[in-house]
């Protein structure tokens, strides 16, 4: 295909090309909801959608899948636009309890957590890194009580869900799967400092390697969840290929569950209550409901259900029917980003967002395929042991652009007006070219816990992200950026002239430059979510009073209703957990078939 230089006539294509994706979405007016289902999924996100998908395998299942969102379009689906997607509708624009221990440097103390609202969920949100995370994590939820969940369990179904493009790859034991739903490939586009970040990391002792490999102990350029330039969401991957193939699934968009049903005495999940269209109605599972809402959404409405801490639940008026620790054990990643200013060319919307631009991402190249600006990863275990010294506690995330030079930024992180014009303000008006490298805390031990603020389920719940509430987080925060700022010693950042931005947060001066009391206070106010929100109805055996769902997913106590999603993870993994979750939902589907002897 060839295209003229005329950026109207690629812009009509890139219409084309959006109208041709919006085809392939489900039409919701074409299903007239049954009264009852064998199945019904709550949420089409990550797991969701995937989960729906693998059940309704089975021609004799009905089975339901329910969104609150809308559909998924095109512009969600080209990759640097990641960052605008959270200031529209398809965000549930969730906001953390203000503190004075972290987001600081946010308004009222409170940092944006963002959520996909929309059909593929938080998947369409994302930043689309790919990672398995390390087998420690797997092996971990395994000696905790939870049979089947080791590494070596769990790899089948990474390569079942994969269908990864990666050429050098790792080919041995946890080479990936090629044939899988899920695209997996490099952007075709880097700016210089990704190419310097690479270098700089080898130079100093970082082997180059595949991070989902045998090894994540390395350096590589990002794998992505991207195919022909292109987001793969959940929707896309599993969904867009069965439209007008599965009549036994029904998908229902812009479909609100508020409730589940559960009888009080056989203590038995029957149904659900939705609102379409400003209507309420019920509809029933003979088998099962399954919860995806997500590591928010999924405590809220067990908790809304009668599921959860029973004291909470009576001080909002609810009758608890099981008294779990739903809502507690809430876990995220955080990177207190540093920038770094440099004398190569940088992401900006101005060169970004372009005719131009969008003449090459057609022919797939350019800038606008790279997935909001993520262009490399690097692992480290900082505090490693004889029994850690695989597992990192450290991932450096290098980004081709910056703060000051992308205004949106500002706004989805939610900084504070007097302190983006005082660390940025400057370099936003020279626009200087900087990259930013964001150190994450892969295996943070503070624990945070999602809340009801009323029973009304149109509220959104209250989220006490309590980061820093364990020493250990803030300290191997701290080493995460020293470790960063090592780097620009290195010649490869050098050549870049790479320096760090020479602004000192007011609020931290009293600690002088670059100390580690500076950038604890740094780290303090710039805490940034990576949006990895986990861990809130925890797997676990019986025995385990801080479990809600046991090894196959079943909440304990009450029969025929599941979690699948990020809630169920008792501890998060040390990488991005868009890729757990396919394997959570994978791994789901089949112990459901099971369960339910279909195999
Ligand atoms: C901005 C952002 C960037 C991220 N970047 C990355 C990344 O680069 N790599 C990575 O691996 N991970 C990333 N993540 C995290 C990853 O995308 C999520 O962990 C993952 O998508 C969560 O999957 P899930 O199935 O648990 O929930 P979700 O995908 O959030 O799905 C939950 C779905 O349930 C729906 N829902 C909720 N409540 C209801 C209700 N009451 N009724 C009906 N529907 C409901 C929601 O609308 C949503 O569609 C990012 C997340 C965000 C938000």
């Amino acid at each position: 295909q060839s295209y003229t230089d005329n950026g109207i006539f690629d812009i009509m294509e890139m219409l084309a090309r959006g109208q041709r994706q919006m085809n392939l979405e489900s039409v919701d007016d074409r299903v007239s909801l049954l009264s009852e289902y064998d199945f019904i999924v709550v949420g089409a996100g990550t797991a969701g959608c995937a989960l729906a998908a693998r059940l309704s395998e089975n021609p004799k299942w009905k089975v339901l899948l329910l969104e609150a969102g809308g559909p998924e379009s095109y512009a969600m689906d080209v990759p640097i636009i990641a960052h605008f997607l959270q200031l529209g509708e398809m965000n549930w624009k969730y906001r953390t309890q203000p503190s004075n221990n972290y987001c600081l440097a946010m308004k009222d103390n409170r940092c944006n957590w963002p959520r996909g609202k929309v059909m593929g969920g938080s998947s369409v949100l994302n930043y689309m890194m790919y990672t398995r995370a390390n087998r420690k994590d797997y092996d971990q939820w395994s000696r905790l009580g939870n049979p089947g969940w080791s590494y070596d369990e769990v790899l089948p179904y990474f390569r079942k869900y994969e269908g990864s493009l990666i050429p050098d790859a790792d080919t041995g034991y946890a080479r990936p799967g090629r044939r899988g739903p899920v695209k997996i490939s490099y952007s075709s586009y880097r700016t210089p400092s990704a190419d310097a970040f690479v270098e700089a990391s080898q130079q100093s002792g970082l082997p180059r390697g595949d991070y989902n490999g045998e090894s994540q102990l390395s350096v590589s350029y990002l794998q992505t969840t991207i195919g022909n330039g292109t987001r793969w969401s959940s929707n896309r991957a599993y969904l867009y290929p069965l439209k007008g193939k599965r009549s036994n699934l029904h998908v229902k968009k812009n479909a609100l569950v508020t409730k589940v049903l559960i009888d009080p005495q056989t203590k038995t999940a029957y149904g659900i209550m939705v609102q379409i269209d400003g209507r309420m109605k019920k509809v029933l599972a003979r088998k099962e409901v399954i919860l995806s809402a997500g590591a928010i959404n999924t405590p809220q409405l067990l908790m809304l259900s009668g599921v959860g801490p029973a004291k909470h639940l009576r001080e909002v008026g609810i009758k608890p029917i099981a008294d779990l620790a739903v809502g507690f054990n809430l876990q995220d990643h955080l990177a207190p980003g540093i920038t770094i200013l440099c004398n190569s060319s940088s992401l900006k919307p101005s060169l970004m967002l372009t005719t131009e631009a969008v003449g090459s991402f057609l022919r797939g190249q350019g800038p606008m395929r790279i997935p909001g600006g993520v262009e490399a990863l690097s692992f480290y275990a900082l505090d490693g042991n004889e029994r850690t010294k695989d597992w990192p506690d450290v991932e450096l995330i290098s980004v081709g652009g910056a703060i000051h030079l992308n205004d949106v930024l500002k706004l989805t992180f939610g900084i504070r007006t007097d302190i983006y014009e005082q660390m940025f303000g400057e370099e936003s008006r020279q626009q200087s070219n900087a990259f930013m490298i964001l150190p994450m805390i892969l295996r943070p031990k503070s624990r945070g816990r999602i809340k009801l603020r009323s029973s009304n389920p149109q509220l959104h719940p209250l989220i006490y992200a309590n980061y820093f509430a364990d020493p250990y987080d803030l300290n191997i925060a701290v080493r995460g950026i020293q470790q960063a700022v090592s780097l620009l010693d290195q010649p490869a950042f050098q050549a870049i002239n790479a320096r760090l931005l020479d602004k000192q947060l007011p609020a931290c001066r009293q600690h002088g430059r670059q100390t580690s009391a500076y950038w604890a206070c740094y780290a303090r106010h710039f805490t940034f979510t990576i949006y990895h929100y986990s861990g809130t109805a925890k797997m676990g055996p019986q025995s385990d009073p801080s479990a809600v769902v046991d090894a196959r997913l079943r909440v304990h106590g009450i029969r025929n209703l599941r979690v699948v999603d990020a809630s169920i993870m008792p501890y998060l993994v040390a990488g991005h957990p868009n890729g757990p979750i396919f394997m959570i939902a994978e791994k789901a589907a089949d112990m459901i078939k099971q369960d339910h002897n279909y195999v």
